[in-house]
Parts: structure tokens; C-alpha cells; sequence
């Protein structure tokens, strides 16, 4: 069985690689980064060690790499022999591996699946409407007939490597890939770890507004307080009860909407909050926090459970518009989104950036209480 898989970073290698490789997939591997895609055509395999007491370390074999630059030609051919196609390149890369994605489908007459597996809600039917717009419109109805998109949630934590092996990768333990049954064409993909779901929705929404609501609530509270990783933002005790108050607001609304056992979903917030603080993981925040306007987008972790809290609960969800005040103060100069969401601060005021970035309309009780807190958070810090 032969898997493509769109990006060979941190959760390419170390979680869906891996996954697929322990259930008997050879992975061919597409990716821009040359020194990796030659390092992998080089050695053949790499290493997967668990951030844990036990350092347990899994040899993930039967792995080749294209550079897709270089090779469009060699990513269509992989496309067209492969049983599975998987992608985690981040949202904002999925239209730009679409062109090759619809020429391999195109040429094409066996049934396959595409799995995005991104933090975003909808990211194979992104991938897909993306695809579709590279395909002329009278083939789109064939392919959309032998090609499945399910969406998928992923959750494992894989921060930044440093390591003098440039392809091993250092993982949490833990991990959660769950994909939407309903929309395969075709066999099922026999991947061992996958958790197959009838409706997405429930649980991708559990997954971005606490994982990585979370995540980036740390990032950007740690960063106003100076810390340089996740775990050392939760060893300051402000930060680590703003995080704990926004949690409770996104539990509030989602336990509302999708009947979660309240008790049962604050132990999940529990285990992911003890997931932060993993010791042997560093995690640094400019990782975490990155991309800041990606995040404050209307549908991303921030915005939309504080958009859902105010119409399921009916009250304005202060930590979560703190979350918000925060990710519009991240000042990190490496990063470019921080530096365009400065910039727009800076020539333009806070009021247009909320605008601008988040979409919410002035006249919403959220918008007025992202400038308080703004405002609350310059004066006294976190
Ligand atoms: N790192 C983590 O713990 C997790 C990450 N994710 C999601 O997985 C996705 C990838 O994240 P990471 O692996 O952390 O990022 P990463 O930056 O380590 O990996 C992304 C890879 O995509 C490659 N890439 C960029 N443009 C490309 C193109 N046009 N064609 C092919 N490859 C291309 C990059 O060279 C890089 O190797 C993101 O959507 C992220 O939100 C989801 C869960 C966990
Ligand atoms: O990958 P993104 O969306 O930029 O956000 C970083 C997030 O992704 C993760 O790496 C994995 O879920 C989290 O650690 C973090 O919440």
C-alpha cells in the first residue's frame, strides 16, 4: 500500500508517518524543503521518540521523499499509484498543493481518499474546493465520484525540533486522529490509530476550542509575561487561571451544543492542561502562538467559540475576549502575521485591526469588550 503525504515536518514525520508506517504503508513523502527531502531519500527511514520517562523510539521505515519544486512530474506519478493521499502543511499552504493534487486525480480511475489533517474545522472540504477550482469542470464530476475528502482532527502535541538528527522528531505519547467515515469513497484506508467518526463536527470543535484555544490562550498570556516556552507560561499562576477561566467559557458553550458530559469534558480540559506542562517537551511560544491572524479569524480557535458562546449562553465571554485582546497584542517581530497586526494597530488603531481581522461587527458587545480588555491588558499586564 503506497500513502502520499503532503509535508514531511513536525506532524508529517511524527505522527501521520509514523501511524501510517506501523500499519504497513510505504509513505512517499512531498515537501519543498530540500534538505529533508534529500535526508529521507538518503537514510531511508527515521526516528520517533516519545517526550516521556521511557524515550521510547520507533523506527519508521519504508519512507522515499519528492521535492515538489523540483518534481511536480514525480508527485502526479506518486498520486496516480497511491492507495491513500494525506496532507499537513497548515491551512494556509492547502491551496498551493492543489494544482498537483487535481493533476494526480485526473489521471486517475481508481477510487482514493484526501485527508488534510490541519487545525481548522473543514480542512479536506477546503482542500477539495481548492482541487476542484485546479479541474477543468467537465472532469470535476468524475473525480469528485472516485474521490473521497473526509475531514479529520488531529491531536498531538510536536513542537520545533532541535535535534542533531535533522529527521528525528520528539513526540507527546499521546494522540488522536479522527476522520469522518461518512464521506470514504471506496474501501476504508486501513490505518491502525485512526478514530472513525460519522459527524466531524462534535469532535473537531471539542479539539480546536480546547487543544488549541488553550494553546494559544498560553502562547499569548505567556508572551505579556515574558516567558520564552508553554511550560514555563503555566508555571506563573495568572496565566495558568486565565487559561483554566477561558476553557471553562469554551466547555460552557460546547458542552451546550453537543450534550458532552460536563464532568467527562472537564477532565478533558484536565489531561490537555497536563499535556501543556509535559517536562520533556519545550515548547516555544512563538511556535504556538504563530500566525496570529490566522488565528484570529472568524472560524479559527478565538473567535468562533467566543462568537458561539454569546449566542448559546447569551452573555459576553470576558476570558475568551481577553484570549482575543491578547493574540492582537502578540509583538513577536519574527513573525510576519504578528508584524502585519502591529502594523495595522499602529497606522490604523485597535478598533479597524479587530475589524480587519476578526470580522466581528462594532456593534457587538464581544467587539467592545476585546478593546477593554486591549486597554486592561497595556496597563496591568496579564
Ligand atoms: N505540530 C503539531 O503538534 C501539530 C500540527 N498540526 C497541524 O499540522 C499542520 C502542519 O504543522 P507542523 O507539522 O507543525 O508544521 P511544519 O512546519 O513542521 O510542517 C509543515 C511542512 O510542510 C512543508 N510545506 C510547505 N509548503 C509546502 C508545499 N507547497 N508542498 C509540500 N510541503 C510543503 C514544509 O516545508 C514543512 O516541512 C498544520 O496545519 C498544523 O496546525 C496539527 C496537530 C498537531
Ligand atoms: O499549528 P497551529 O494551528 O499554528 O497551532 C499550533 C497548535 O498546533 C499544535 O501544534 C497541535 O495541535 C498545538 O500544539 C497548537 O495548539
Amino acid at each position: 500500500m503506497l500513502a502520499v503525504h503532503f509535508g514531511a515536518g513536525n506532524i508529517g514525520r511524527g505522527f501521520i508517518g509514523s501511524l501510517l508506517y506501523q500499519s504497513g504503508y510505504e509513505t512517499c513523502f512531498v515537501d519543498v524543503n530540500s534538505e529533508i527531502v534529500d535526508l529521507i531519500n538518503e537514510k531511508g527511514e527515521y526516528r520517533v521518540v516519545l517526550a516521556d520517562e521511557s524515550h521510547e523510539e520507533l523506527v519508521v521505515k519504508n519512507v522515499r521523499a519528492v521535492n515538489s519544486a523540483a518534481n511536480p512530474e514525480q508527485v502526479i506519478e506518486a498520486i496516480v499509484q497511491a492507495d491513500l493521499v494525506t496532507a499537513a502543511v497548515g491551512p494556509n499552504i492547502l491551496p498551493h498543493i492543489a494544482g498537483l493534487v487535481a493533476e494526480g486525480l485526473r489521471k486517475r480511475t481508481k477510487p482514493v481518499n484526501v485527508i488534510a489533517c490541519e487545525n481548522m474545522v473543514g480542512g479536506s472540504t477546503l482542500l477539495k474546493e481548492k482541487v476542484m477550482e485546479k479541474t477543468p469542470e467537465a472532469e470535476r464530476e468524475a473525480i469528485l465520484a472516485r474521490t473521497g475528502f473526509p475531514d479529520a482532527a488531529v491531536d498531538r502535541i510536536v513542537p520545533n525540533q532541535s535535534n542533531e538528527d535533522k529527521l528525528m522528531v520528539v513526540v507527546e505519547p499521546f494522540y488522536e486522529w479522527a476522520v469522518e467515515e461518512t464521506k470514504i469513497v471506496g474501501e476504508k484506508p486501513a490505518v491502525e490509530g485512526i478514530t472513525w467518526v460519522p459527524d466531524l463536527k462534535p469532535y473537531i470543535e471539542r479539539k480546536l476550542f480546547t487543544v488549541n484555544t488553550g494553546h494559544a490562550v498560553a502562547a499569548y498570556f505567556g508572551w505579556q509575561a515574558g516567558a520564552k516556552t508553554i511550560d514555563e507560561a503555566l508555571q506563573n499562576d495568572t496565566i495558568k487561571q486565565a487559561l483554566e477561566a477561558t476553557l471553562k467559557e469554551t466547555g460552557r458553550f460546547l458542552v451546550e451544543k453537543y450534550r458532552f458530559d460536563a464532568a467527562e469534558h472537564d477532565q478533558y480540559i484536565a489531561k490537555i492542561i497536563g499535556r501543556f506542562a509535559n517536562p520533556h517537551i519545550t515548547d516555544d511560544i512563538p511556535r504556538v502562538g504563530r500566525a496570529p491572524i490566522r488565528k484570529l479569524g472568524g472560524d479559527d480557535r478565538l473567535v468562533s467559540p467566543a462568537k458561539q458562546y454569546e449566542q448559546l449562553i447569551g452573555e459576553t465571554p470576558a476570558y475568551l475576549a481577553k484570549s482575543i485582546a491578547a493574540a492582537l497584542l502578540y509583538d513577536y517581530a519574527q513573525d510576519p502575521e504578528a508584524v502585519e497586526v502591529q502594523g495595522e494597530i499602529g497606522q490604523n488603531g485597535v478598533e479597524s485591526a479587530i475589524k480587519k481581522f476578526t470580522q466581528l461587527n462594532e456593534a457587538n458587545p464581544l467587539f467592545a469588550e476585546i478593546v477593554k480588555q486591549y486597554e486592561l491588558i497595556q496597563e496591568n499586564g496579564i
